[in-house]
């Protein structure tokens, strides 16, 4: 935890009772806008996640992400179940499913601090997944990263889902028309390392934008780190990636060839332009079949 989290009291404690249903168990994780807790409702013992957000914070993102997930109930297997929201005196609350390991813990406990081709594909895959069925609803993420894509708990272990709402944007309306983008300056959201060269520039993000930061994902997961992955100046982690020769990477074994043509293909679509997911899905599944890979053959972690 870093500094400006340990100075941040918790706002709730083991015991305390949510919506008179939800227990609370212990504290599972701190963010930069808010506090995670597992919970149990109390009839049936069902897990839960609350995350909380205290109401005196100025940056109040629970109720962009409680509207995503309630937009999303029961659109897409890749989405946390909602259970809730509300707001007490000192706090906001979301109660959601809970989920698992997140894919950057998992990577970090890899030996090798990168995934086989097989994990990354099949990982690859419900990813992609995961973010057009966010799109098909007419959000976009605008914070795809490893840690924002955690496996489920139980039988649905083997499934990713995407969370972390909080920075989402309504880019269409309910009948898919576009909004029309903002010309003036938009200020940075998302996280430096894994942002697209429009974010950098301050230009409004589109569904192509997402994909971006996927494709540097899918570049650090197989590879085991970006070229700026030290870099700290948003000037300078721009400057690399303008720079990135991502072709020199496919020379590697480890890092799928099929991911080679993600990057021309981005770069041929704009905020207007919908993406062909479809393309973008088979080419993975492609590297699947060539390399015989069986979906239900152990993922890395769960090889040890
Ligand atoms: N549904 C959930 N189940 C289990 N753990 C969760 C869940 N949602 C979030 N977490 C954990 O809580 C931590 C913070 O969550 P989250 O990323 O949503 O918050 P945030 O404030 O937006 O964080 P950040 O600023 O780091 O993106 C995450 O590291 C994650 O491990």
């Amino acid at each position: 935890m870093g500094d400006k989290e340990k100075n941040v009291e918790d706002i709730l404690k083991p015991g305390d009772i949510i919506k008179e249903k939800w227990i609370i168990v212990k504290m599972i994780g701190m963010g930069g806008f808010g506090q995670i807790y597992e919970a149990k409702y109390m009839k049936s013992g069902e897990s839960a996640a609350v995350k909380v957000e205290s109401s005196q914070y100025d940056k109040q993102v629970l109720k962009m992400e409680a509207e995503v997930l309630q937009k999303m109930k029961g659109k897409s297997k890749y989405i946390c179940k909602f259970f809730g929201c509300g707001r007490e005196s000192k706090f906001n609350y979301i109660i959601m499913s809970l989920l698992g390991n997140n894919i950057s813990a998992l990577r970090k406990a890899t030996d090798s601090g990168y995934f086989s081709t097989s994990t990354a594909l099949r990982l690859g895959v419900q990813m992609l997944r995961a973010i057009r069925s966010l799109h098909d609803v007419g959000y976009l993420h605008r914070d795809v990263k490893p840690s924002n894509f955690a496996l489920g708990m139980g039988r649905h272990s083997r499934r990713l889902f995407i969370y972390d709402f909080g920075l989402a944007r309504k880019f269409a309306d309910d009948r898919g028309m576009l909004r029309p983008p903002r010309d003036t300056k938009c200020p940075f959201r998302g996280t430096l390392r894994y942002a697209s060269l429009n974010a950098h520039n301050g230009q409004e993000l589109g569904r192509h934008d997402d994909l971006w930061s996927f494709f540097y994902l899918m570049i650090e997961i197989t590879y085991g780190q970006l070229p700026w992955r030290s870099l700290r100046e948003a000037e300078r982690i721009k400057h690399a990636k303008m720079r990135f020769d991502h072709k020199r990477f496919f020379e590697l074994e480890r890092v799928p060839k099929e991911l080679k043509p993600f990057r021309e293909y981005l770069e041929s679509l704009d905020y207007y332009t919908k993406p062909n997911y479809d393309y973008l899905i088979g080419r993975l599944e492609f590297g699947m079949r060539e390399r015989k890979i069986d979906k239900s053959e152990p993922l890395d972690w769960e090889r040890l």
